[in-house]
């Protein structure tokens, strides 16, 4: 097929067989002459979970919209499984801060019209018997006939949790989807989480601000500056071993360190960054990879 006077195909940033599961490549977001963020670029391994943390404003929920195909960038391509994304996809299924149930619906019919969408072919009591094994994983099985204005915050939120992986997307898309929770109940359902996604090798990518979140989650953990301008400053590889729990993480040797590096970023580095005058070494399709866990 041929390519239309004037319309240029985006370069391919490497050769296909090089890329990554899914390669943002070049990204940007503007308004007008001021760029939110420009020329990001990271990519996402199959299994692999990445973190994206920096401070708000920077355009952390652009960048995961453009990745779930809700928004195109303004410049530069996102490509998945070697396909330009051009639009939502049930290979990526996003879980949001808010838990985004149908109020009329069951927990179960929550997840099962969900499933039903995914696979049009199922019976509906084939739907309706996997989203109870859905809700069962995240111990909501007691709550199954429950309508959303009968759970708890956090009851909401796992429904949403159960919907999510039952779907077995390609890769899964979180903003913050613990954020409006209590101290307690968000513990308890990111220990949910890194057990689902360690069962189901679940490729992700994940934005928060919680440190100790991305550290319990995360492969890698992507620093990105302030914005307008923002870019991926660094890239930290978190070397800590798994199994992780809330509960063995701060005992890890290298967990102090690596706690410490992250939130001097966020306190001190993250607004010093300066793209036209970057630290050594520092390109923005090849940002310093740290490791101060090892
Ligand atoms: N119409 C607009 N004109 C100018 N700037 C805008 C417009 N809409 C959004 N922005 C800016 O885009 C940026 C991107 O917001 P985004 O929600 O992606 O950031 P974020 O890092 O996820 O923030 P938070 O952590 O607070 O959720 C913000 O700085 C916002 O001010």
């Amino acid at each position: 097929m041929g390519t239309a006077p004037g319309l240029r195909l985006a370069e391919p940033a490497s050769p296909p067989a090089a890329r990554p599961y899914a390669s943002v490549e070049g990204i940007a977001r503007r308004y007008g002459a001021v760029a939110v963020f420009e020329d990001v670029w990271f990519g996402i391994g199959r299994g692999e979970f990445v973190c994206l943390v920096g401070h708000s404003g920077c355009g952390k929920t652009t960048i995961l919209n453009i990745l779930a195909g809700l928004e195109p960038p303004d410049g530069g391509v996102l490509v998945v499984d070697g396909k330009e994304v051009t639009g939502p996809s049930l290979d990526r299924a996003v879980i949001f801060q808010g838990h985004a149930l149908m109020p009329w619906l069951t927990a179960a019919g929550n997840v099962a019209f969900a499933l039903s969408c995914r696979n049009p072919r199922w019976s509906r009591a084939r739907c309706e018997e996997a989203a109870g094994l859905a809700l069962a994983r995240v111990n909501l099985a007691h709550a199954a006939d429950r309508k959303p204005a009968q759970l708890s915050g956090g009851m909401k939120q796992r429904v949403g949790i159960a919907r999510a992986f039952a779907l077995a997307p390609k890769m899964m898309l979180m903003d913050e989807p613990f954020s409006a929770l209590d101290a307690l109940t968000r513990g308890a359902l990111q220990d949910e989480v890194a057990r689902l996604v360690a069962e189901a090798s679940q490729t992700a990518f994940m934005i928060t601000h919680d440190v100790d979140e991305a550290i319990l989650l995360a492969d890698r953990i992507l620093l990105m500056s302030n914005g307008p301008g923002a870019r991926i400053a660094e890239v930290v590889v978190n070397t800590l071993p798994r199994p992780r729990t809330r509960a063995n993480l701060h005992h890890m040797p290298g967990y102090h360190p690596l706690r410490d590096h992250i939130l001097d970023f966020l306190l001190t580095r993250s607004s010093r960054f300066d793209a036209k005058a970057p630290p050594a070494g520092w390109t923005p399709r090849t940002p310093p990879i740290t490791q101060p866990a090892a």
